[in-house]
C-alpha cells in the first residue's frame, strides 16, 4: 500500500506557521487529524478506478492524496487560495486530479457552473458515469451540498461525508422525531443512509465545539426515478415542513394559496385519505412522495 503523509497537529501548526496562516473558522477549517478515521471515511465511500470523485474542501490534501491513488479522476475544490496553493504542493505528482481553487456554491441553491461541467468533462474523459461525493466538508455549508447534489443532473452514486452529527442525526430521523424534516425525507425519498462513526471533536484540530460523524448515503436509482418531478417534489416538501407544527390542512391551503382553492384541497386530501389534523411530521417519507403526487397530479389536470 502506497505511503501518504500522517496529519498531525505538530505538522499542521508548523506548516501554518511557515506559511503564516491560522486555521480560518468561518471556511470550517477543521482538520481531521486521526488518520484511522480518514481511512474509514476512504473505505467507506468505496473508491474505484473508473469513480471521478468530488471533494469539497480540499484542505492541506490529506484526504485528497489518497482518494487520488484510488480514483478514475479526483475534482477537488478549496475556497481558500493559502489552502488551495499548501495542496497544490501535495498533489503535484498526480496526474488524475483537478484543483479548483473558488468557492464551490455560487449561492445557497446553486453549485458553481464551472464545478458541475469540470466534473462532467472528467467523466467523458474517462468514460465513466460514476460520480461520487466524498469529502470531509465544511460544516457551515454541509447542508446545502448534500441537498444540491440530489438536483443537479449529474447523480452521485454516493456521498461520503463527515458532518456535523446534528447534521447526520437529522438527514437519518424517522417520522415522529424532532429531527425529522424537509431534509430527512428529500435525502431518504432517494437514498439509503448509514451513519458510520459518530467522532468526538478532539479528532479535529482546531477541535470544533460539536461531534461530528461520517454518513454514508446510497443514492437508488430506481426510487430516484420513480419520483415524477423532482424539483415539483423538492419545493412541495419543503413548503410542507416550513410550518411543522401547523396543521397539515393550513399548510396545504398555503402552499396552494392562488392556485387551488380552499374546496379544492380538501377534495385532494379526502382523495388521499390524508387527515386534516395531521401534521407533515407524522407522514412516513413514501406518504409524502404519494400525497406530492396528488397534488402534482390535480395542477396538471387543472392546466390540461
Ligand atoms: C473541514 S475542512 C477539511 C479539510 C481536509 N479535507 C481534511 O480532511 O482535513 C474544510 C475545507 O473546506 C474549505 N471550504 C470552506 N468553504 C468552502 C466552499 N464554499 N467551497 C470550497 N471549499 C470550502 C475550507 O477552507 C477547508 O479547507
Amino acid at each position: 500500500m502506497a505511503e501518504f503523509r500522517n496529519q498531525t497537529i505538530s505538522y499542521l501548526t508548523s506548516k501554518f506557521r511557515e506559511i503564516g496562516i491560522r486555521p480560518v473558522s468561518k471556511h470550517g477549517q477543521n482538520f481531521l487529524i486521526d488518520m484511522n478515521l480518514l481511512d474509514l471515511l476512504v473505505r467507506s465511500a468505496n473508491i474505484q478506478k473508473d469513480d471521478v470523485i468530488l471533494e469539497i474542501g480540499t484542505g492541506t490534501g490529506t484526504l485528497s492524496t489518497r482518494m487520488a491513488a484510488q480514483a478514475g479522476h479526483l475534482v477537488t475544490v478549496e475556497i481558500d487560495p493559502h489552502m488551495a496553493t499548501f495542496a497544490g504542493e501535495e498533489l503535484d505528482d498526480f496526474e488524475n486530479v483537478t484543483l479548483l481553487n473558488y468557492d464551490a456554491l455560487r449561492n445557497k441553491n446553486n453549485f458553481r457552473p464551472e464545478m458541475i461541467e469540470t466534473i462532467k468533462e472528467k467523466m467523458a474523459e474517462i468514460e465513466t458515469d460514476h460520480f461520487k461525493l466524498a469529502a470531509n466538508l465544511p460544516y457551515n455549508v454541509a447542508t446545502p451540498i448534500i441537498s444540491n447534489l440530489l438536483r443537479t443532473d449529474i447523480t452521485p452514486k454516493s456521498m461520503t461525508v463527515t458532518i456535523q452529527k446534528e447534521l447526520a442525526e437529522r438527514i437519518v430521523a424517522s417520522p415522529g422525531t424532532k429531527d425529522y424534516s424537509a431534509l430527512s425525507v428529500w435525502i431518504q425519498s432517494q437514498c439509503r443512509c448509514e451513519l458510520v462513526r459518530i467522532m468526538p471533536p478532539g479528532v479535529f484540530w482546531p477541535a470544533p465545539k460539536v461531534h461530528s460523524a461520517i454518513l454514508q448515503i446510497e443514492v437508488e436509482p430506481e426510487r430516484r426515478a420513480a419520483i415524477p418531478d423532482l424539483e415539483y417534489f423538492h419545493e412541495f416538501n419543503r413548503s410542507l415542513f416550513f410550518h411543522r407544527r401547523k396543521f397539515l390542512r393550513s399548510v396545504l391551503q398555503s402552499t396552494y394559496k392562488g392556485k387551488l382553492d380552499k374546496a379544492e384541497v380538501d377534495q385532494v386530501m379526502e382523495q388521499g385519505g390524508l387527515n386534516p389534523s395531521a401534521r407533515a411530521e407524522n407522514f412516513t417519507v413514501d406518504e409524502i412522495l404519494a400525497m406530492c403526487e396528488l397534488f402534482r397530479q390535480r395542477m396538471q389536470e387543472k392546466q390540461d
